[in-house]
């Protein structure tokens, strides 16, 4: 179970490999962050100013990709090993299972195009308090947040669908996110809400803090309401319990790869009488119609708080698990092996979105190739990014330079962590 370098899938060109080659014992004994350090100090062209501002530069000729493009074939049919180390893992490493439902008797979905993504879950309304206050009111929904990131950082030929459901009250329809990725509207029903309660002691790094009451639930997303073609990756990121066994299960089937948020499987909702929505909390994963899925799932992300319910020592013989840490930066675990993958540092002024902006950016993090430890950095970067700012974040243009360098060096996150004085990358915080 020692972590491997690259992708699976697919061969590096002999110079790629003479370049950086690391034995898997030196690297594992190193750890990612000096190994990446060491891949940073080959490249003498690391460059440290960051212009021009765009998301997707050109190929640099002297420093050549660091990592290949990912091996998303959608004409696979080897069935994949289920929980492969992360440094191997790519989206293109999990398959779904063969279609028990009489494969043969039902027409197959077509394919889709080659990278083409499926992220599947509400649109809602956040209504952020403080002392009993309302101190925001925002775009809300992890697909909101999962967009927002996707449409940033991955690949320009990687585009993707969202399925997302609002009601005739839905009040964010032109900000950026819906605006580019609809939602189906219910007529007779409202957009999913939530109040999040904070609280105003400092919370530590693993303490919950912020209560969530769902107020309005829209109507769940059942398999018809997914497109009836193939996908390279889909994201299960439902909010308000959304996202259905059934679904995810037609996911499964329709996509490559799928990644999930516990917080789409383990949430329940226990309405009170009194108008004030339903709180927010937790079941067992295991005692979960979902927990079947889960073998057929590539990456499950929980919260800390959610990882008790999740049983991160069961679900890592079925996938990769991944623990996000607040401020702490996340842990992968997988059947065999874990990882720890460090923080950016972050003024952290709302912590909403910031699970849902990590996991868009590790799903961002395979598109381009990276390994699952590389990728889990460029998600603790758009986690960072997430908390710096109220509801969806905007991302200023200095930072996804940042981002697209990843194509090229992917060890440049690192570097900004590693780097004297505690530099750490700067965007908006207020
Ligand atoms: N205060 C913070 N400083 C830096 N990074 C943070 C901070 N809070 C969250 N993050 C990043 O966002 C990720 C998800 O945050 P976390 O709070 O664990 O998830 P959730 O929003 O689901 O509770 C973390 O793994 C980390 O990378
Ligand atoms: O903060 P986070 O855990 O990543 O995700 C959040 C959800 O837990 C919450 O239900 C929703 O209202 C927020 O908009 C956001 O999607």
């Amino acid at each position: 179970g020692l972590p491997r370098s690259g992708v699976s899938g697919r061969r590096r060109s002999s110079s790629h490999v003479r370049r950086h080659h690391v034995s898997p014992r030196a690297k594992h004994r190193r750890g990612i962050c000096k190994d990446a350090l060491v891949a940073s100090r080959n490249h003498p062209t690391t460059p440290r100013i960051y212009s021009p501002p765009v998301l997707a530069p050109a190929p640099c000729r002297r420093a050549p990709p660091l990592l290949p493009r990912p091996p998303l074939r959608l004409s696979d049919t080897a069935r994949p090993t289920l929980a492969p180390p992360p440094n191997a893992v790519a989206v293109a490493a999990t398959m779904p299972e063969p279609d028990d439902e009489g494969a043969g008797q039902q027409q197959q979905p077509k394919a889709g195009p080659a990278l083409e993504g499926l992220v599947v879950g509400s649109y809602c309304h956040d209504v952020l308090l403080r002392g009993g206050r309302v101190v925001g009111e925002t775009l809300g929904g992890a697909a909101a947040f999962v967009s927002n990131v996707l449409d940033a950082a991955s690949p320009p030929e990687a585009s993707f669908s969202v399925v997302s459901k609002v009601g005739p009250d839905f009040a964010y329809a032109s900000a950026p996110a819906p605006a580019r990725h609809p939602p189906l509207l219910c007529p007779a029903r409202p957009t999913t809400s939530f109040h999040a309660r904070f609280s105003d002691a400092a919370a530590s790094a693993h303490a919950p803090d912020r209560q969530l009451r769902r107020v309005h639930a829209c109507d769940p997303i059942y398999p018809e309401d997914l497109p009836d073609r193939r996908f390279a990756y889909g994201l299960a990121v439902g909010v308000a319990g959304e996202v259905l066994p059934e679904t995810l299960e037609r996911m499964i089937r329709l996509c490559r790869a799928v990644l999930v948020d516990a917080q789409a499987l383990i949430r329940a909702f226990d309405a009170e009488g009194d108008g004030s929505g339903a709180a927010v909390r937790h079941v067992a994963l295991e005692g979960t119609p979902y927990a079947g899925l889960l073998q057929r799932v590539a990456f499950l992300k929980a919260s800390s708080e959610e990882a008790p319910y999740v049983g991160v020592e069961t679900a890592r013989r079925r996938c990769c698990v991944i623990v996000t840490e607040g401020r702490d930066g996340c842990r992968l675990y997988w059947d065999g092996g874990e990882a720890r993958v460090a923080p950016f540092p972050a003024v952290q002024v709302d912590p909403t979105g910031a699970g849902d902006s990590y996991l868009a950016g590790f799903a961002a993090g395979l598109l381009w190739g990276l390994s699952a430890t590389d990728a889990a950095l460029l998600g603790n970067f758009f986690g960072a990014a997430a908390v710096s700012q109220v509801g969806v974040p905007t991302f200023h243009p200095k930072m996804l330079q940042v981002c697209a360098l990843s194509r090229h060096q992917c060890s440049i996150f690192l570097f900004f962590r590693k780097a004297p004085g505690g530099r750490s990358i700067k965007w908006d915080a207020k």
